[in-house]
């Protein structure tokens, strides 16, 4: 199908917002009204920018407070109306947006609403011009769905439609079924939007709080499903209001925006597979004909009036989900403070790249990358790569360039065993490997030369979880690539207090939970937490694993003793239990299953550190209730070097 972007949905001038939607591979666009107005283009200036970048302009939008007001009122919003009609056959767009009024002299009427609404669509006609009517959440007297279509029913008018607003819908709990009630010829317009589940003032969640589709809470392609099982044939149109959206750089929210919708038509395409085909009302690919306005002085070429046809969703490749962490790469300048926690923590250094500066460190089935020939940014050493494990490289190199993900050359340099990669939206490479399975594809191992052995004592056993903090304008977009791209599933999001700002997390994971990370958002972007990294590697012992790593010199993140105070009046330990933990400075948790998750942390270099983990009784978590406490050692400890110059 068709797609389509509001610009409203988009951050910067009218001119960027629309090279980004081309760009990102958007059909067409819904121009906002307020871009138009701050645009020192003219509208067939804006016609012929869309044109050259090969976009049409699917709607105008919006037009408010019309219907069902005192009759001077309505003189005056005719007057208004023909302007616009006018202008939008300059500017080349024959479908306008009309929201049900919020205007306080508007009266509940149906009756009345459905006449001007035919008054409105006989001036439209006359312009080559439709009217989608949309039921806004907040409308004075048509606040859904059902009671705007049957308005636009009695209006009776070829040139009047409604247009469908997911976000409307479903904010509202409206029952999507009743979609498949209307023709889907009457549907003129659809626009997609999720939003985060946990309610709040409908306007100010719209306004605020939309996103798109699979990052929020809303079934977005079930209700997809129902407006096509009328015949629907017009765009998918995201319509998102987000103040993040707004503030970002457009190219990227343009990606992800595109993203979503590539996702989507896979969600409604494979779900509608697997059910009995549905009965489908043929749609007319044409709208009503409509007589070409009299008044219009331009001899504009017509702008295009069909919809295109339906067309098949270009087949995705299948999720190739990892199974497990292959390495993670840091980078720094200087490897001593890195190799240094990570010899006390039990690593050995096993192997050494044949021809760059790269040195793999290993213990267990843990592997780290410590690469000193790399660029570093100004804040220090930092995870740049990470290896996943996968059972198909090349399928999921595939699947993540379908789904828009920059895909990276296959070797970094000439010599380099050729490995899949791509880039995460944090800029983070990762690379689908397959160790030890395909010498000459896939596994990394091959670029590197045996220098030593890992340790045999027991300790960290594998990485647990990577913790990646995102640009805080890039959180939503990350989750939505490690669902899409990946195929990992995404939990809940949880806020964590941090000294100066709130944090919100949310973990992707595979099933067995071999691949986890934690992707966690800081509110603050000037403060130095929002740029943390850690490796959390899982051991079976984590109190000896703690000892040894402590009397190899190195210092755990001392935590106060308020905490351990705490845990006491929390839970029953045994004799000497939560005295060990407070010596050693582990946090503990515990879940509704009694499963629990012990956990101690290293001290930070650039912007890396690590944390040791056990994981008994089924424990999934990652912590979070310990998070706050841990963020603000983590601050009492960089303030503490800070006054000693260190
Ligand atoms: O928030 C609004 O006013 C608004 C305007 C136009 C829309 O299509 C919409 O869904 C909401
Ligand atoms: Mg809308």
């Amino acid at each position: 199908m068709r797609t389509s972007i509001a610009t409203v949905s988009l951050s910067g001038t009218l001119t960027e917002k629309l090279t980004a939607a081309a760009r990102a591979g958007f059909d067409g666009v819904e121009i906002f009204e307020n871009d138009l107005l701050a645009s020192p283009l003219t509208p067939r200036e804006i016609r012929a920018r869309c044109a050259d970048l090969g976009l049409t302009v699917d709607l105008y939008q919006p037009m408010r407070d019309i219907e069902a007001v005192p009759a001077e009122l309505f003189a005056r919003n005719l007057r208004r109306a023909r302007h616009k009609f006018g202008l939008m056959r300059e500017l080349g767009a024959d479908t306008v947006l009309v929201c049900s009024s919020v205007d306080p002299e508007a009266v509940d009427d149906d009756a009345l609403a459905a006449a001007h609404l035919r008054e409105l669509a006989d001036l439209a006609q006359d312009f080559g011009v439709r009217i989608a009517y949309e039921a806004l959440a907040w409308g004075r007297h048509v606040s859904t769905y059902d009671h705007a279509w049957r308005i636009v029913e009695a209006a009776g008018h070829p040139a009047l439609g409604t247009c469908l607003d997911s976000f409307h819908i479903l904010s509202r709990g409206s029952d999507p079924r009743g979609i498949e009630d209307i023709p889907g010829e009457k549907i003129f317009f659809l626009q997609l939007a999720d939003a985060p589940l946990p309610a709040m003032d409908v306007l100010q969640w719209s306004r605020h709080h939309r996103c798109f589709p699979g990052q929020g809470g809303f079934d977005v392609a079930g209700l997809v499903r129902h407006v096509l099982r009328t015949g629907y044939a017009g765009p998918l149109s995201l319509e998102v209001f987000n103040d993040v959206f707004r503030q970002a750089e457009a190219a990227p929210t343009a990606v992800d925006a595109r993203r979503s919708l590539l996702a989507l038509q896979e969600e409604v395409g494979t779900a509608e597979a697997k059910q009995p085909p549905a009965p489908l009302t043929p749609a007319p690919l044409t709208p009503a004909p409509l007589t070409p306005a009299p008044l219009t002085p331009a001899p504009l070429t017509p702008a295009p009036l069909t919809p295109a046809p339906l067309t098949a969703t270009p087949a995705i490749p299948a999720p190739v989900v990892p199974t497990g962490f292959a390495f993670a790469e840091l980078v720094t300048a200087d490897a001593e403070p890195l190799t240094g926690l990570l010899g006390a923590l039990g690593f050995a250094r096993t192997a050494r790249h044949r021809s760059k500066p790269v040195d793999l460190w290993q213990q267990g089935e843990a592997r780290i990358l410590v690469n000193t020939g790399a660029v570093v940014r100004r804040d220090g050493a930092q995870l740049a790569a990470v290896g996943l494990e996968s059972p198909d490289p090349g399928g999921a190199a595939d699947r993540a360039e379908a789904l828009l993900a920059p895909v990276l050359p296959r070797r970094r340099a000439p010599e380099d065993a050729p490995l899949d990669a791509v880039a995460a939206p944090d800029g983070t490479e990762l690379f689908f490997c397959g160790t030890g399975r395909d010498a000459r594809h896939s596994d990394w191992r091959a670029d590197f030369e045996d220098v030593g052995q890992p340790s045999a004592a027991p300790g960290v056993r594998r990485i647990d979880h990577l913790a990646l903090t995102q640009p805080w304008h890039h959180f939503d977009e990350a989750v939505l690539f490690h669902r899409s791209v990946l195929g990992l599933d995404a939990e809940d999001s949880v806020d964590v207090a941090d000294p100066y700002g709130l944090q919100r997390s949310r973990a992707v994971s595979n099933p067995d939970g071999t691949v986890r990370i934690a992707l966690t958002v800081g509110a603050a972007p000037t403060d130095d937490t929002v740029h943390a990294q850690h490796i959390a590697f899982a051991t079976d012992d984590v109190v000896a694993a703690a000892r040894r790593f402590r009397d190899a010199g190195a210092p755990l993140l001392p935590i106060p003793a308020n905490y351990y105070d705490d845990l006491a009046a929390r839970y029953e330990f045994a004799d000497g239990e939560l005295e060990t933990y407070r010596e050693l400075g582990i946090l503990y948790d515990r879940d509704e299953a009694g499963g629990s998750l012990r956990h101690c942390y290293t001290r930070t270099v650039g912007r890396v550190f690590f944390e040791l983990l056990q994981r008994d009784g089924g424990h999934r978590g990652y912590g979070a209730r310990n998070a706050p406490v841990r963020l603000a050692a983590q601050h009492a400890v960089r303030t503490a070097s800070a006054l000693v110059g260190g």
